[in-house]
């Protein structure tokens, strides 16, 4: 069974149920205050264990002239109906252990009179009562089909409570609120849909009857109530209602209920006449109505007001997951069909975000005049005419197929395939899942195994939708084509147009690695600090480029590599001290200063540095040891960045430093060897819950990933907890 299944049954049943849910939540919120507010009245008998039924009986016969009933209510609540001393027929609450009157019955607000009717039948009596059982039986098939979607996606039961990684806000709470509030959910649709059916007499009728003890039917000669042995041993706690009998005769009993059955009780000896236990059906009418409306419990009546606000955040995050979800799966109308295209694209995607990417793929291979074709993986097919093949894939679960990719694997084997085709798989997914795009590799592996695929790139890995990073996957695969591709970035990403103006206030030389700095100054109040992104449109170019943003006194500080043909790097580059350019902060939380680490660790390499040259000169942070581990091709590409860290150093916000250089000869070396070099400080950080953020190239990335692993499993004997790790890197 898929995921997709349970999210298609839930969110159909959320379709075709959400009135109703949300009129049901909004009244139960109004309904769960009535037990609450009766239990704050003062009528509830303390230590009703103590007093037994045939001393309350005698109280009562002392006080009136007559009692017809005595009951026990759900708030424990004692209600007994008396004719007075005065003849008057009455019905009060009364304090059993005097039998006087302490309260008047207390009337039902005209609020919750209201609430009641909209939540049992809006008003539509039988029709209504129907629809509403109903539409909680939907609730509890909702309920349901979320656990299962949570044990799904945590990937088993037992892993119900763990860690859940934060996609967004709408998603991450509906999870949370769910896992806690499921359990009384269940028991509350359940034991509405009961009620409902109890009302429809739609439940098995009760077979139970009376039986019989003939003995104790004689007339013998009067007791005393003090004196009957039955009711000594009953107390209050254990009856509901006690009805008095209406005459001397005999055959007028005491009908005594108690909680799971009803004696008749001979008024002249005080024995059993009869007995009649309650059925399971009755027993479980009585628990349903206890659940389902909270009577007698404050603490239950307060889980069934959470679980009602509950429900209707489920309705509005629900709703804006799906819309989110929507939005994101951009339709791609093919202008080829499978069979005249060249280049084929097959997408996995569960949320629908990687086809905006396929997208700017097929417009870009469009506009050059090629012919192209996309699709899903779930409907791999034989392609006559194509020869290049492009996956784009996502991975879900745990490590698994999104669902239009989950038949790839079996297509694959059927489906025969004329023409060999050069391939290439580009994985999307995030660094926070222990299996970095595994189901890309699983593609990548099955089309390598597989004759008539040639492989024409490595795969490539791309976390968290990063642009940046499938440009530079865009780049190498239009060299390795032979194709010059202008990549417009997924216009669902958030293109922005609120471009703001900034001043140049310092621009470097450029060094020999290409290299330089620019310090801009925000020229009206900006919130911004290191590790956000500085997105900029260069002049008559729709692309957006994203530089990683250093705080330095409330200027930004970027390091830029000049790119022979970077249309924005060459831009950048020619910019003079009080030039203005336009440009918009993107915030990216994923990679800020954590507030709490006690130790980072910062590892760059190249222009990499530029967010870590303000976190280390961030005096908001001073009690936070940072180390920064950099790699660069020679000293002289160090120069640049001195002026900063040696004020780090001075100012004591940087604790270590490890240069490596790739073109030295003497020490040649990368930023991994210097980890390695470094293990026993790394595995102490990481072993003290600290935090190591890694920004710079994607090849980078990946070698110091491994390496920390490796690092973790031989000092720490424990993976690399993936929550430790903080990447931008493109
Ligand atoms: C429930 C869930 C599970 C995920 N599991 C993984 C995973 O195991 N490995 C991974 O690299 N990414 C994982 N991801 C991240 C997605 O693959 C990533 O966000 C991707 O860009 C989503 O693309 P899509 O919207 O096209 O499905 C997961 C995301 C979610 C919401």
């Amino acid at each position: 069974m898929t995921i997709s299944i349970w999210r298609y049954s839930h969110l159909t049943l959320a379709i075709s149920s959400s009135v109703f849910i949300l009129l049901a939540a909004l009244t139960g919120i109004i309904l769960a205050f009535e037990p609450i507010l009766d239990q704050q009245k003062p009528y509830a008998i303390k230590n009703a264990n103590t007093l037994s039924l045939s001393k309350t009986i005698e109280n009562l016969k002392g006080e009136y002239d007559e009692v017809i009933h005595v009951e026990i209510d759900k708030n424990d609540f004692v209600i007994a109906s008396v004719f007075t001393k005065e003849g008057k027929n009455e019905t009060f609450y009364i304090n059993p252990f005097t039998a006087e009157k302490i309260g008047d019955i207390i009337e039902k607000e005209p609020i919750f009179k209201f609430a009641t009717n909209i939540h049992r039948s809006l008003f539509l009596k039988s029709t209504g009562r129907a629809i509403v059982g109903f539409v909680s039986f939907l609730l509890f098939l909702m309920a349901v089909t979320g656990l299962l979607l949570i044990i799904k996606r945590q990937g088993g039961i037992k892993r119900y409570f763990s860690k859940i990684i934060k996609e967004d806000f709408e998603q991450y709470y509906h999870i949370i609120i769910g896992r806690y509030t499921l359990i009384p959910l269940i028991i509350v649709t359940l034991s509405g849909v009961y009620l409902s059916l109890e009302k429809f007499s739609l439940l098995p009728s009760d077979k139970n009857v009376h039986i019989l003890y003939e003995e104790a039917l004689a007339k013998t000669s009067k007791l005393t109530i003090a004196d009957f042995d039955l009711l000594k041993s009953i107390t209050l706690n254990d009856i509901e209602r006690v009805e008095f009998p209406f005459s001397d005769d005999v055959e007028d009993y005491f009908v005594l209920k108690l909680k799971d059955k009803e004696w008749y009780v001979n008024q002249y000896n005080g024995k059993i006449v009869s007995e009649k236990k309650d059925s399971l059906v009755a027993l479980v009418s009585s628990w349903s109505m206890a659940l389902h409306t909270g009577q007698g419990s404050t603490l239950w009546s307060i889980v069934l007001l959470f679980t009602c606000i509950a429900i209707l955040f489920f309705t509005y995050s629900g709703f804006a997951m799906t819309l989110k979800r929507r939005n994101k799966s951009i339709k791609i109308k093919n202008k080829f069909s499978k069979d005249t295209a060249e280049y084929v694209i097959l997408v996995g995607s569960e949320t629908g975000s990687t086809f905006g990417f396929a997208k700017a793929l097929y417009k870009a291979l469009i506009a050059q005049g090629k012919s192209v074709f996309v699709s899903e993986l779930n409907n791999y097919s034989s392609y006559r005419k194509a020869a290049h093949l492009v996956v784009f894939t996502s991975t879900y679960g745990d490590g698994e197929a999104p669902t239009n990719a989950k038949y790839f694997q079996k297509l694959m084997s059927h489906v025969s395939q004329q023409n060999t085709l050069q391939y290439s798989v580009v994985g999307f997914g995030s660094l926070a899942y222990k299996g970095f795009c595994k189901y890309a590799i699983v593609v990548d592996s099955l089309l390598q195994a597989h004759q008539k695929f040639i492989p024409n790139l490595l795969l490539h890995k791309i976390n968290n939708q990063s642009f940046n990073a499938f440009k530079n996957w865009t780049e190498l695969w239009s060299k390795s084509k032979g194709l010059s591709l202008k990549i417009e970035k997924p216009v669902k990403m958030g293109h922005s147009k609120k471009a703001k103006r900034f001043k140049v206030v310092y621009r470097s030389e450029i060094n020999l690695d290409h290299s330089f700095l620019i310090e801009l100054e925000p020229m009206q109040k900006e919130k911004f600090t290191s590790g956000d992104l500085l997105s900029v449109y260069p002049e008559n170019d729709a692309i957006e480029r994203l530089y990683s943003i250093g705080k330095i006194n409330n200027n930004m500080l970027l390091s830029i590599k000049k790119h022979e043909f970077g249309i924005c790097s060459n831009y950048f580059s020619e910019l003079k001290e009080n030039d203005i350019i336009l440009a918009d902060i993107k915030q990216n939380k994923g990679f800020h200063l954590p507030a709490s680490a006690k130790e980072v660790i910062m590892v760059a390499n190249g222009t990499g540095i530029a967010p870590f040259l303000g976190m280390i000169n961030d005096k908001n942070h001073n009690q936070t040891k940072n180390y920064l581990f950099w790699g660069g091709r020679t000293k002289d590409s160090y120069q640049m960045y001195s002026e900063q860290i040696d004020k780090a150093f001075y100012n004591k916000t940087l604790s270590g430093l490890f240069l490596s250089f790739s073109k030295e000869e003497s020490e040649r070396k990368y930023v991994q060897n210097t980890l390695v070099e470094k293990e026993k400080l790394i595995s102490r950080v990481l072993k003290n819950g600290g935090i190591i953020m890694i920004c710079g190239s994607i090849a980078m990335q990946n070698g110091v990933l491994e390496t920390l692993e490796n690092i973790s499993i031989s000092r720490l004997d424990i993976p690399l907890n993936m929550n430790q790790i903080k990447t931008d890197c493109y």
